[in-house]
């Protein structure tokens, strides 16, 4: 049996809050420095390390996270979420997205199906629907291939397979993958859809409307906006379009649709990525192979995360010491940093995973927490970012700390010797300069050229972006959200913080407003 605490009840954390802080200046000097970045790393899957060298860690503060992550029960949280515990109390619904891609536990039997075969069965559907459409037995109604596909969803059905599939697409065109381009129409914003679709043959491109609930007014909106364009250009939309939705919404039973494939209430949209969400596009795009890969990738990376040594968990070791970042060390934001352009969309996808999930102010039982939980998530790809923010990062006056990404090789390998170094190099040697530089700073006479130092990040390493390393890169991420969720012991699993403004909204559309709302309406021309 689990027991669901508050942090600061925790004798634990009082006992982590009061060990030495670690000067990260002196830690990451010298010699010391390079016995930290050759002893504090862990192996991931997908041939990734996660370095924890340039965190303010040293072995007292890991034992102390040790012990906070036992009396949080950690482990034995995440075994009762695979085994189909209640974990989303809000919802009352069971958390099974690690079951899309292994099972890990018990079988898990729930509205009188065995989820773990109805994720297979899905899976397996629309490899079937994608090999038919590859090999011309699916066509338009003139007989011809379809050459692109345009999701139409928002939010967890939008950020997740968009930035799965950016991360992908050159992976792909390089080794003989690549089976259809992929876009994406989120935004309610006309001219988002407008542009897509300005862009697009339609004639040849088939639409996977997204929307676990089936009633996201945006994606509904969208719909119709493409229905329209496609009635102009002379074409029947139900022969153009599937859809990826529950079995439980209005989308479900519709005849508007050339198929439709499901996932449940028990994946939250921001882990859908590897559901029939981030399967329908993937498999088009890439193939249900390369899908396939994918899934094996973040399979890999749960194993991992269940992991009961503390130490040999990557997930759970990077989640213990962002909370010590956070509660203990009282920084307010954590930026994701990948040195790939491969993962440009990543850190958005990262805001709505994180933010969405544990951006809270009650525990699981709806009763006010009296701690900071999840920070404040942000990110670009570097070095553009470098040439960006890092000022702020470098010499601000918040501490804000840092999650790099880097791979040793490109995806595409075309690359040019500048200066004895080619731009892979450059690229990799920028990042590890950032993480010496932030941790060690510079003393200068001068205050204005003074660097401080003492500011903490991480590293994940890894050979190549590739459908196995994105996937267990994605499995990290979702899995360090989860423990943290654990420790705050917030219910990561809803968003009842979303419903406000679109309730609002609704209003000022059915011109019920008064007040601010009202002079808004009027200022914006509604
Ligand atoms: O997939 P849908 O039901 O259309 O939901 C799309 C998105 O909209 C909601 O407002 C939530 O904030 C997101 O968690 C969700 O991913």
């Amino acid at each position: 049996m689990v027991t669901w605490n508050n942090l600061d009840t925790l004798a634990s954390f009082k006992e982590l809050s009061e060990v030495e802080r670690v000067n990260l200046v002196e830690a990451m000097s010298g010699e010391n420095g390079a016995d930290r970045v050759k002893n504090y790393s862990v192996p991931m899957a997908g041939g990734f390390s996660y370095n924890y060298a340039a965190k303010q860690v040293d072995d007292k503060v890991l034992a102390a996270l040790v012990k906070l992550a036992e009396e949080a029960q950690l482990a034995e949280k995440f075994e009762a979420l695979y085994n189909g515990e209640v974990i989303n109390t809000g919802e009352k619904r069971l958390v099974l997205h690690h079951m899309t891609r292994g099972q890990l536990g018990d079988a898990v039997t729930a509205d009188g199906v065995d989820k773990r075969s109805f994720y297979v069965e899905q899976q397996e559907r629309i490899a079937d629907f994608a090999n038919k459409v590859h090999s011309g037995e699916i066509t338009n109604a003139a007989g011809e291939k379809f050459t692109t596909v345009v999701q139409i969803g928002i939010g967890g059905s939008d950020l997740g397979p968009r930035a799965m599939y950016l991360a992908l697409e050159n992976w792909a065109k390089k080794n003989g993958k690549f089976k259809m381009e992929a876009k994406f129409i989120s935004n309610v914003d006309p001219d988002d859809a407008a542009a897509v679709l300005n862009s697009t043959d339609v004639a040849h491109a088939i639409f996977v409307l997204v929307s676990k609930s089936g009633t996201t007014l945006e994606t509904l909106t969208n719909e119709s906006f493409v229905k329209d364009a496609l009635k102009k250009a002379g074409l029947d939309p139900s022969k153009h379009m599937i859809a990826v939705t529950s079995e439980t919404s209005p989308l479900a039973k519709s005849d508007d649709y050339l198929a439709a494939f499901f996932m449940d209430d028990y994946i939250g949209g921001r882990f859908s990525s590897t559901s029939a969400v981030g399967g329908a596009v993937l498999s088009l795009a890439f193939g249900p192979e390369v899908f396939a890969q994918f899934l094996e990738g973040a399979a890999a990376e749960d194993q991992l995360s269940a992991n009961k040594d503390v130490l040999k968990n990557p997930e759970m070791l990077d989640a213990l010491i962002g909370v010590y970042e956070r509660n203990v060390l009282g920084y307010p934001a954590t930026a994701v940093l990948p040195y790939s352009q491969a993962l440009s969309r990543f850190p958005a996808h990262l805001q709505q995973l994180d933010m969405e999930s544990n951006g809270k102010s009650v525990n699981r039982f709806g009763e006010p927490v009296d701690y900071p939980t999840g920070p404040v998530i942000f990110g670009e790809p570097g070095t553009n970012g470098q040439h960006s923010f890092y000022q702020l990062l470098h010499q601000g006056t918040d501490i804000v700390p840092l999650q790099f990404v880097g791979f040793k090789n490109s995806q595409i390998g075309t690359d040019v010797v500048i200066q004895d170094s080619t731009s892979q190099q450059k690229l990799c040697a920028n990042v590890a300069a950032q993480i010496v530089a932030f941790a060690c700073g510079k003393s200068d006479e001068n205050r204005n050229k003074n660097f401080e130092g003492g500011r903490p990040s991480s590293i994940i390493i890894g050979e190549q972006v590739n459908p196995q390393s994105l996937g267990a890169l994605l499995a990290h991420f979702e899995n360090k959200i989860m423990f943290q969720g654990f420790l705050w012991n917030v219910n990561s699993f809803d968003q009842e913080g979303v419903q406000l403004g679109k309730v609002l909204a609704k209003r000022v559309l059915a011109h019920e407003t008064d007040g601010a709302l009202k002079v808004f309406s009027d200022l914006l021309n509604i």
